[in-house]
Formats: C-alpha cells, structure tokens, sequence
C-alpha cells in the first residue's frame, strides 16, 4: 500500500524534555490510522510534526512525498486541534464559509461540511454561544471542508454522546473511502477499534504499530484495552 505519511528518526525536544526518541513510521494512504497512549506520551507532538508546526530536534517527517510543513502541503492537510481553532464572534455557518473561501470553496462546501458534523441546525448560531461538543464539531467542520488529503485530528470526539461519535465516525470512514488519509488520537478503545492501524506510543516510543485484530491477537486478547496494558507489561519485562 502506497505510503501518505513517513516519519524515520523523529527526535522532539519540548522545554528541556526529549518527548519523541527517534520515532519512526508509515501511514498508509486512504486509511485511518489511530495514535493511541497515554496523556503526555507524544500524541500531539507527533501530530504536531507532521503538519509541519513543531520544531524537530532530528528525523524526518514527509507527507504525500514532501517536507512536512513545505508549501505545498497547505491546502493538502487538514489539522483538527485539541482546543477548537473556529471564530466565537461568527456564527457557525460564517466560520465554515470563512474556511471554506480559503480553499476558494463556496457555500455549498461550507453547508455540506456542517451537515457532516451533525450542526446544520445550529448553523445560525455564534461560535461563542454553542456547547463545548458543538464548537469542537464546528472546529472539525472547518478542518475538513476543504477536502484535504490527509486529515490529522486530534481527539475529534471528545464531549460527543454515543450516537454523534457514531455518526463522526462515519464521516471519517466516508472520507478515507474518498482516498484521504486520517491519523485520529483517541483515548477511547471503542473507537481505536474501529481504525484500520494502530500505533501505540508510550513515553514518546512506538511500542505497537499493528492493525487493531493483530494487536490484539498478538497479545491474546480480545479487548484492546487489555491488549495496551500486556505489551506496556511485556515491553517492561524486556527492559528490565
Ligand atoms: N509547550 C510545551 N512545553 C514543554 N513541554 C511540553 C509542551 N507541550 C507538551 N509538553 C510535554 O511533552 C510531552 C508530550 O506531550 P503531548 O501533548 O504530545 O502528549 P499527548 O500524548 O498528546 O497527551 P494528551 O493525551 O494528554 O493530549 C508531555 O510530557 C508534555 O508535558
């Protein structure tokens, strides 16, 4: 499977901490990728490398064959943040038009991307006045609307009940159908099984890259969570 995403060596610095020790992986194009771990254990440096925001200490990071960050990749990716990145001041409608005119996309783009995040019926409210699950959703709107290649979100599900995550997820698995490559971070292991790879990083080390069956058949289990604790077990009577 062709490769959309190519990180080899990755070393991060943040504050005086090394966070990423020579990361290294492949992400297949068209497909969606999980980044699993605990809090604090690089998720969101990774991320932050391969949209080309970060700073890197050594490695490379090349996505659809280029730099991470080079010009080129602008309007390629798509980089949804943990705190949402729309305007309070606008209405939700404003906000995915805004986006959507910078990818000299028009109207119907922008109303289709929030009909695909579940907000069409808050269209005409302000940012500032939605919850905290609808601001994230009108967050994603805008980081999709402009189709992009690759897709890197971060935690897109968090503060959404049972039936949006779903309907989230569908969205997600529509446009990798669509050829986009997504790279998710969740906390969640219902929703890492439905990744079609994981990669496990624990303390900024890949510890697992597999697709979900694998992982767990692998540890010999049937529950991801379970299957996360025995290689974090094994991986520490390794070392040990
Ligand atoms: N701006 C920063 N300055 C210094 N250290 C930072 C900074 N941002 C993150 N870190 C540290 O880098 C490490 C990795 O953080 P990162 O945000 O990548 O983790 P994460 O896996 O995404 O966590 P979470 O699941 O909680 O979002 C953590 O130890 C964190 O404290």
């Amino acid at each position: 499977m062709e490769t959309a995403i190519e990180v080899t060596d990755l070393v991060i610095n943040r504050g005086k901490r090394e966070v990423l020790h020579g990361f290294t992986c492949a992400i297949p194009r068209g497909s969606i990728t999980g980044l699993l771990g605990p809090s604090g254990s690089g998720k969101t440096t990774l991320m932050r490398a391969v949209v080309g925001v970060q700073v890197v200490k050594s490695g490379r990071v090349t996505v659809l064959g280029e730099p991470a960050g080079s010009p080129p990749l602008r309007r390629k990716i798509g980089y949804l943040t943990q705190a949402p990145s729309v305007y309070d001041d606008l209405t939700v409608r404003e906000n995915a038009r805004y986006f959507a005119s910078l990818y000299d996309l028009g109207a119907a783009d922008a109303d289709a991307a929030l009909d695909g995040v579940g907000l069409s019926g808050a269209a005409h409210q302000l940012v500032g006045n939605l919850s905290g699950g609808q601001r994230s959703r009108a967050s994603l709107a805008c980081a999709i609307v402009g189709r992009p290649e690759v897709l890197v979100l971060d935690e897109p599900t968090v503060g959404q009940d049972p039936v949006l995550r779903d309907d989230l997820w569908a969205q997600f698995r529509a446009l990798a159908a669509d050829g986009a490559t997504i790279l998710v971070s969740s906390h969640v292991m219902d929703e890492a099984n439905r990744c079609d790879r994981l990669l496990l990083i624990r303390d900024g080390y890949l510890i697992g890259d597999d697709t979900p069956a694998a992982i767990k058949a692998t540890a010999g289990t049937d529950d991801l969570d379970e299957a996360f604790l025995r290689i974090i077990r094994q991986q520490e009577k390794a070392a040990a």
